[in-house]
This record gives structure tokens, C-alpha cells and sequence, in this order.
């Protein structure tokens, strides 16, 4: 039998930013679960809070009211990754990669090893040695979606990761994390503004509300596992992303007449 707990929680969760009379409620209040191996997507209007939700989820903000909790076995920690990938022009591919491995004391030998094997898998063989500066785009972002798998977290935050992307480039990502995700079933939390990408990655789609930021409705895209990205060309996506469009656009429409 699986974990039956969840691995995230989150109860009555609020972020209020500044004081008095110029304090922005950000955020909530959220409830939200989320099962060990599931990917949970969250979409909603602008400055709706979403980035703050993954933000306390990282440990990298506090809440101000409730509580996140997140249930890990070992030390193995939440990994994030960025719009902006978040690596180090200073270090080379392989060691960007590396990096989260250093932080833990993995011992050097195995720590190489590891992140080989995930610049082959995310087809960067050949870039080891090189800087960021000299990759492309979409090659930044698959090195740092290397550097946050070769930790093997419990837990993936991913923030707007192919945001930066052209639309092919971000399709073919979404394919490679869709296969990716599914073969190492790692629990994900994911934030887009695309629809599409949350309806082929997701299995569930949470739509937030304008901000402050709540959980107004939640759909199950309704493909079997393991999927790929053919599913896009599906009469059921199209009626899920127009569907979740409509949910979507009354909320854009509430922030537009705030
Ligand atoms: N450090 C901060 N100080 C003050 N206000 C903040 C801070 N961080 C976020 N906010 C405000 O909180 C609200 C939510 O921001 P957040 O970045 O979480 O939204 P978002 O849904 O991720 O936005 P977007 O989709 O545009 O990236 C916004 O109004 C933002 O201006």
C-alpha cells in the first residue's frame, strides 16, 4: 500500500506582505493536500499569490497565518526550480548540477557520478565542462532541471520553469518532464500561466482565485498514466483548457475591475 499521508499540507495558509494600511493580502486562505507521487498544478491570475505559496512551501518565505507542512522521510529536501533557472554562470554545467549534491555531503565520487547521469538524461553529455553562458535557453533550464533531480527530492517546487521558453522549445520540455515526472513519480507542485501545460502535466489543475490568492475550483484531467503530450490533440483537453479558461477569465476580469 502507498504512503497514505500526504506529503504537503497546507491549512488555513495566509501571507499578508507590509503593515496597516498599506499591507497587501497576498495569499489565501489555502487549504490544500497533496498525495506522495502526485503532480498538482496551480494556475491563476496575475499576482494572485502563486509564487508565495511556492515560496513558503520552499522554506524560503514564512507564513503569517497557518501552517505548510511538508512530510519527508529522509534528508532529502524540497528542490526548486525557477523561471529564471536559477544557476550559477560562475560554475560549469556539471557542477552547477553538483551543487545540491555539495550541499549535502554526498561524497564527491558519487556526487559526479550522479550528475553525469542526469546531464545524459537530460541530453547534456557533451556540456559538462562548458559554462551557462554558452548554452542556449532551453538548455539552462534542463540544467536546472538536473541540478533539482539529481538530489532526488521528495518534493519538486517548479515556479513558471518554461515561462522564458519559445512555444516549441517549451513543448518539448513539457514532454520531458511529463516522461520524466512519470518514471521517478516524484511529488510535484507546479506553477503556469499555460493552461496546457498544467492539463498535460497535472493530475490535478488547481485554479486560484484573484489576489488575495484561494483555491476556487480543481479539475482532474481525465488521462491515464503513463501519458504523453498526443493527449494535447484530444476533444477532452480541448473542453478542460476552455473550461478552466472560463473559471480562469472571471477571475481575470474580478483583479481588472479591483
Ligand atoms: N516581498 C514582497 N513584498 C511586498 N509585496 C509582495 C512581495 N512579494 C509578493 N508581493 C505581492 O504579493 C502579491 C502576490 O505575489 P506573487 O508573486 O505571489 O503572485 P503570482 O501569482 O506569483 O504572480 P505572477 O503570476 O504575476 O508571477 C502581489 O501583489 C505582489 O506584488
Amino acid at each position: 500500500m502507498g504512503d497514505p499521508h500526504p506529503k504537503l499540507e497546507a491549512h488555513a495558509l495566509t501571507r499578508t506582505f507590509g503593515r496597516a494600511a498599506k499591507a497587501v493580502h497576498a495569499l489565501g486562505p489555502v487549504d490544500l493536500k497533496i498525495a506522495p507521487g502526485e503532480f498538482t498544478c496551480v494556475v491563476g491570475p496575475s499576482g494572485c499569490g502563486k509564487s508565495t505559496l511556492l515560496r513558503i512551501a520552499a522554506g524560503i518565505l514564512r507564513p503569517s497565518g497557518g501552517k505548510l507542512t511538508i512530510r519527508t522521510r529522509a534528508q532529502r529536501p524540497a528542490a526548486m526550480i525557477f523561471q529564471d533557472y536559477g544557476i550559477y554562470d560562475w560554475k560549469t554545467v556539471q557542477a552547477n548540477v553538483r551543487f545540491g549534491l555539495d550541499i549535502q555531503r554526498v561524497p564527491r565520487e558519487e556526487a559526479d557520478a550522479r550528475a553525469t547521469h542526469w546531464l545524459s538524461r537530460m541530453g547534456l553529455a557533451d556540456f559538462a565542462d562548458a559554462y551557462p553562458a554558452a548554452l542556449s535557453g532551453g538548455m539552462r533550464q534542463r540544467v536546472a532541471i538536473a541540478r533539482a533531480l539529481a538530489v532526488e527530492p521528495e518534493i519538486l517546487l517548479m515556479d513558471e520553469p518554461f515561462a522564458a521558453l519559445d512555444a516549441q522549445l517549451r513543448t518539448i520540455l513539457q514532454d520531458e518532464l511529463l516522461a520524466l515526472t512519470q518514471a521517478t513519480r516524484t511529488t510535484t507542485l507546479f506553477i503556469t500561466h499555460s493552461l496546457e501545460e498544467a492539463i498535460v502535466l497535472g493530475d490535478r489543475v488547481l485554479v486560484m482565485s484573484a489576489r488575495p490568492g484561494r483555491v476556487i475550483a480543481e479539475r482532474r484531467p481525465p488521462f491515464t498514466r503513463p501519458r504523453t503530450g498526443e493527449v494535447r490533440a484530444t476533444g477532452e483537453f480541448t473542453a478542460l483548457k476552455s473550461e478552466l479558461w472560463q473559471l480562469l477569465r472571471d477571475e481575470v476580469g474580478t483583479e481588472a475591475a479591483a
